[in-house]
């Protein structure tokens, strides 16, 4: 199954393109009911107890025919409808009609009496928040405990935005179709679908990519084919010079964890760029990665008279305020490739305009932006567009559209964004690494990977995958400083895969 990612109104686009080349709707209800069928029976025995609950549209229908269709494995099936039988229409009225049993209001079923629920509430078209009967009732199932199949998304959450609507099911796994919504993948979303499983049901490979937006799962086939893979003929200076800007005495050690990490994705030489007074304490902690005493913008400008540098890294522990914000511009002017992290995204907030005008510099190098939340928000106040955006790939995009440059929007669900529209959410970080330095390190990645020639998103992208997999690859108890150390392993799973 691809990696594309289908938004609501792409998904009912890609079902009305499968109708229209003459699989009907109801073939396609059944085949989303039998693999809903197939999900439970792996997880319950004949005989066991099943609740399927239904709602009013087509989601309610997948429901009716997985009922009937567990019915004659020999489960034990009651269901309810969510609203009033007559009201249902098109396939899921056909869907409901094939079913014989009885039908009973959701009030009068006891939920803790099932040993598994079928959430067959409401899916793609969920428009607006639940109250009344809806809410009650799935407060009831997430209080009863109960394993839970959710039917293409859990009741209640937004398949464009992962957002809670009101309420939601909490599911222990969930059949979707065709492909993954972004709300399999962000969050909250993520974590109330369980386990996720995506069932065929005869939506070719081509309507996909007719409907799809550009938005995909993080993960190496979107950009393995672009990871430099060092060659025998080649040497260290093909593999690119970053330049790590490092703040000052007090303030060292998040360029050093950045710069490590660039050389460890594999940039030929690294050089971190010191204030005069912060040389010596730089000095005593690099062995690997070279030295350069930089004074203010004009150092910095001195600096890159060098064209070997061809990526500049700016942000860990620099400092917020108009000497960043001045080191920042420098860059720019100068065609390098930029990574801009932290205190160089936070010295721009509320002047998107102004970081607008560096990317646009920059040209044609590549520029990665890196924010957390709360450096995104301060960055685009300005934008309302950015900032109003209605999910967190919608911000992510449009921050990108807005500043020309790719966007990493952090988090557990980190986007990442280009401005020409393609988008990716990773899903490989573990809990632990929300440790302090490790987007320190996530940015040294990204300067490692444009350093030997990547474009940006690609690169971002990449790194963002790399760092997630390499916190995983060390389990808990991580600190920053491990990641680099087991960037190797990542990167020799990644090179391996393509020989
Ligand atoms: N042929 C196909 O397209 C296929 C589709 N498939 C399946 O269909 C699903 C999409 O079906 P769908 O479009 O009918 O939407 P669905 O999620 O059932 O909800 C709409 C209903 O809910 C109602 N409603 C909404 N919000 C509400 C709220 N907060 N509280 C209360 N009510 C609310 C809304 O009412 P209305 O807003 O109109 O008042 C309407 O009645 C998709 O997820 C997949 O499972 C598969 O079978 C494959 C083939
Ligand atoms: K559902």
């Amino acid at each position: 199954m691809g990696l594309e990612l289908l938004l609501n109104a792409e998904m009912r686009r890609a079902d009305a393109m499968t109708i229209a080349d003459g699989t009907p709707g109801r073939t396609l209800m059944e085949r989303a009911g039998a693999a809903v069928t197939a999900a439970v029976a792996r997880r319950c025995a004949a005989g066991e107890r099943v609740l399927v609950l239904c709602g009013p549209g087509n989601n309610g229908g997948d429901g009716f025919v997985a009922a009937r269709l567990l019915a004659a494995r020999g489960h034990q099936v009651s269901l309810a409808l969510l609203g009033d039988g007559a009201a249902l229409r098109g396939d899921a009225a056909l869907a409901a009609a094939e079913w014989t049993g009885p039908v009973a209001a959701p009030g009068s079923v006891a939920v803790e009496a099932a040993g598994l629920i079928v959430d067959a509430l409401f899916g793609t078209g969920l428009g607006r928040d639940l109250d009344g009967e809806a809410l009650a009732l799935v407060e009831r199932i997430n209080a009863s405990g109960r394993r839970v199949v959710a039917v293409d998304i859990p009741s209640g959450i937004n398949g464009d935005s992962g957002a809670v609507c009101g309420a939601a099911v909490r599911a222990t796994h969930t059949v979707t179709f065709a492909r993954r919504k972004p709300a399999h993948l962000l969050l909250p979303g993520r974590v109330y679908c369980g386990t996720v499983e995506v069932a065929d049901i005869g939506i070719t490979d081509a309507t996909v990519a007719a409907c799809a937006s550009d938005a995909f799962a993080n993960a190496p086939p979107l950009w393995r084919g672009h990871i430099p893979v060092p060659s025998i003929e080649g040497h260290k200076y093909k593999r690119g010079h970053a330049l790590v800007v490092s703040g000052g005495p007090t303030a060292t050690g998040a360029a050093r964890l950045a710069a490590r990490a660039a050389l460890r994705a594999g940039a030929g030489l690294v050089t971190v760029a010191s204030p005069p007074d912060a040389v010596m304490v730089n000095a005593a902690h690099l062995t690997a990665i070279m030295l350069r005493p930089m004074e203010g913008a004009a150092g910095l400008a001195r600096l890159l008279d060098d064209r070997r540098f061809n990526v500049l890294l700016i942000g860990p522990g620099a400092g917020v305020g108009q000497a960043t914000a001045d080191l920042v511009a420098i860059a720019g002017g100068r065609q390098r490739s930029l990574v801009l992290d932290a205190d160089a995204l936070t010295s721009f907030a509320g002047n998107a305009a102004g970081l607008r005008q560096v990317v646009a510099s920059c040209h044609p190098a590549a520029v990665i932006l890196t924010p957390h939340g709360g450096e995104f928000a301060a960055l685009f106040k300005a934008e309302d567009e950015v900032v109003r955006a209605p999910t967190k790939l919608d911000q992510a995009r449009r921050a990108a559209a807005v500043t020309g440059a790719v966007v990493v929007l952090k988090g557990a669900d980190t986007v990442i964004a280009a401005p020409d529209g393609r988008a990716a959410i990773n899903e490989n970080a573990p809990a632990w690494l929300g440790t302090a330095g490790s987007g320190d390190v996530l940015a040294g990645i990204a300067a490692g990977l444009l350093a030997q020639g990547m474009n940006g998103f690609e690169a971002a992208a990449a790194a963002v995958w790399m760092h997630g997999e390499a916190a995983t690859m060390f389990g808990p108890g991580l600190i920053s400083e491990d990641l680099a150390e087991v960037l190797p392993k990542v990167l020799s799973r990644l090179m391996g895969a393509t020989a």
